[in-house]
This record gives C-alpha cells, sequence and structure tokens, in this order.
C-alpha cells in the first residue's frame, strides 16, 4: 500500500514544526525518515495516524486517509513514543486487550508474541519490563491487526546491540513480505544497513528524497596490490581516475569491484584487497545537504 504525505504543515503557536512536507513511502521497501532532534519527524507520523490535526496537507493510503480506512489498525500499525500500558496487566493480557478492541482475533496473540520475542517475557507485569522489551511489545500491539504499512518511531531506542541487529532483519523481512515500512531515526547510521530508501527533513522541511543505493553512487573501490604502481599506470592509460594516497594503495573512481579484480586479472597484478569505499551516511549526509546532520 503505498502512502503519500502531500503539503503537510503544522504550526504549535510560534512554532513551525513541519512545513509543506511531501514525499511518498512505498510498498515492498524500508523508507528511513531521518532529521535531527526537533526536527519533525514524530510530529509528521502523528499526523500520518490521525493524532494530531494539519494545518494544511494530506495523507493517503492507496488513496484513502487514514480516517476513511475501514479498519486502521489492521491497515496501519504504529510505533510511536510514549505509548503507555497498563502497569499491573502482563506483557499478554495487554496483547489480549488490544486484540480485542481490534477485533483481531485471540489466535494473533500468540502469533505476534513469538514473531517479536514477547513471548519470553509474555507472563510479566509491563510495569516490570525492560525499554527493549517494551519496544518489542510496542511492536506485537502494531502488528495485531497484520497491517501492510508500519509506522515506527524510533524503533531501536533501548534497544541493546543484539535488539537493534534482530529488528533490522525483521524489518527487512516485513519489507520482503510487500510491506511499506517507515522508520524514524535521529541517528543516520541507524538506518544505514537497513532503508531502501531515505527521506531527511530538518527544521519540518524536507532536504532530501532518494534511494539509498544513489547516495553510496559515487564512492570509489580502494585496493592493496604489491603492484600498484604498474596497475595505476595500466588504469590510467584506459582512462580511469585513479589516486594513489600511498604506496601500494590505490583508489579507484567509475569501475565496480567486478570490474577492477577482472581487469587485474587480466594484466596479470595481484591483488591483496580489493574494499569498496562506502561514506557513511553521515558524511553523505553532510556533503549533500552542506550542513550538520
Ligand atoms: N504539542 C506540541 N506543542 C508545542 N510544540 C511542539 C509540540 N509537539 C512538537 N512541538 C515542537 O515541534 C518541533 C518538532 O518536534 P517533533 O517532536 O516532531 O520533532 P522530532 O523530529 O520527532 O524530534 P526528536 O528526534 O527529538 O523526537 C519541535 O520544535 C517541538 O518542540
Amino acid at each position: 500500500m503505498k502512502v503519500e504525505v502531500r503539503g503537510l504543515t503544522k504550526t504549535f503557536g510560534p512554532v513551525a514544526a513541519v512545513t509543506g512536507l511531501s514525499f511518498d513511502v512505498a510498498p515492498g521497501a524500508v523508507t528511513g525518515f531521518l532529521g535531527p532532534n526537533g526536527a519533525g519527524k514524530t510530529t509528521t507520523m502523528r499526523m500520518m495516524l490521525d493524532l494530531v490535526a494539519p494545518g494544511s496537507g494530506t495523507v493517503t493510503y492507496a488513496g484513502r486517509r487514514y480516517s476513511d480506512l475501514a479498519r486502521p489498525s489492521a491497515a496501519v500499525g504504529a510505533v510511536l513514543d510514549g505509548a503507555g500500558f497498563h502497569p499491573a496487566c502482563t506483557a499478554r493480557d495487554h496483547l489480549r486487550i488490544y486484540a480485542r478492541m481490534g477485533r483481531h482475533g485471540a489466535a494473533r496473540v500468540a502469533e505476534v508474541a513469538d514473531l517479536t520475542g514477547v513471548s519470553a517475557f509474555g507472563d510479566r507485569a509491563t510495569r516490570t519490563l525492560s525499554t527493549g522489551m517494551r519496544q518489542r511489545l510496542n511492536l506485537a500491539t502494531a502488528l495485531l491487526g497484520d497491517p501492510g504499512v508500519l509506522l515506527l518511531d524510533e524503533p531501536g531506542n533501548g534497544l541493546d546491540p543484539e535488539g537493534i541487529a534482530w529488528l533490522r532483519g525483521f524489518l527487512r523481512a516485513m519489507a520482503a513480505e510487500g510491506r511499506t515500512v517507515l522508520v524514524s531515526s535521529h541517528v543516520l547510521g541507524e538506518v544505514e544497513h537497513l532503508a531502501d530508501h531515505v527521506v531527511v527533513i530538518r527544521d519540518g522541511r524536507l532536504v532530501l528524497d532518494r534511494p539509498m543505493a544513489e547516495l553510496y553512487g559515487s564512492a570509489a573501490v580502494v585496493i592493496h596490490s604489491p603492484q600498484a604502481e604498474a596497475f595505476a599506470a595500466r588504469l590510467a592509460e584506459r582512462g580511469t581516475q585513479v589516486g594513489q594516497p600511498r604506496p601500494g594503495v590505490l583508489r579507484v573512481h567509475g569501475l565496480t569491484t567486478a570490474e577492477i579484480a577482472t581487469l587485474a586479472a587480466s594484466y596479470g597484478v595481484v591483488l591483496h584487497e580489493i574494499t569498496p569505499e562506502r561514506p557513511t551516511l553521515e558524511q553523505t549526509f553532510l556533503h549533500l545537504t552542506g550542513g550538520s546532520p
């Protein structure tokens, strides 16, 4: 289900939280929604869920507004900051209550608990849960309606490295099933190995909206070779841009690792190491926007 955000604007008194914001979120992919603290990510996501009324602009899901969806929680699953649990409720009871409210069927409780790892602490009172466990429980709640769209506000908050790796794999699998996944983060590196597409906002305005692959389009390849000088001369002869940062090391532009390895083999050049140089998302962001993230 494609999500279309068009011309969203929201002011809180004198604060312009979001201004004329438009972007699409495509199905079958993970879109990273990035911006520094206070950029307007949460406000945008709240407007996407009809929790905050926009000053102007629209959000549609496959052409329909959130309020016009027949069963919103079966179409759009969301995890926003500050979701509350009844403290005395167990994690599993919390899921049961939400399953009943959304008319999702009792069998879904065990399914989402297994999917998200909540089963491991299902009998514990929610007040005793760690931040990471709460994140999992929020995610499980969002999944009860088996929604085609997932909107997640900083879902990595409070997760340990293992939890983050799990979340990454989980969200990639959700996208692979054809779902539309939007994940906000103020840590640009967090979505680096997760998102297919990035939407970056700052001060409530769109800064960048493009496929992740394009962010790395101009990356160089660094090679180590005992015949670096000879190889550099060969590459330069065929018009390839090549630099030599230090003896035995070359930085090659405009060729893939496979093309370089094939050329080296054809020239009888031994390579010890061949590494695509991927600038971090932070560096790329700085380069593209000329500001600090
Ligand atoms: N209810 C509100 N009343 C007044 N100002 C608000 C309200 N909600 C948000 N703001 C302001 O709107 C701006 C955008 O905030 P928002 O929470 O959307 O940013 P964010 O990108 O989610 O930030 P963070 O990464 O810190 O969560 C901020 O200046 C914030 O102070």
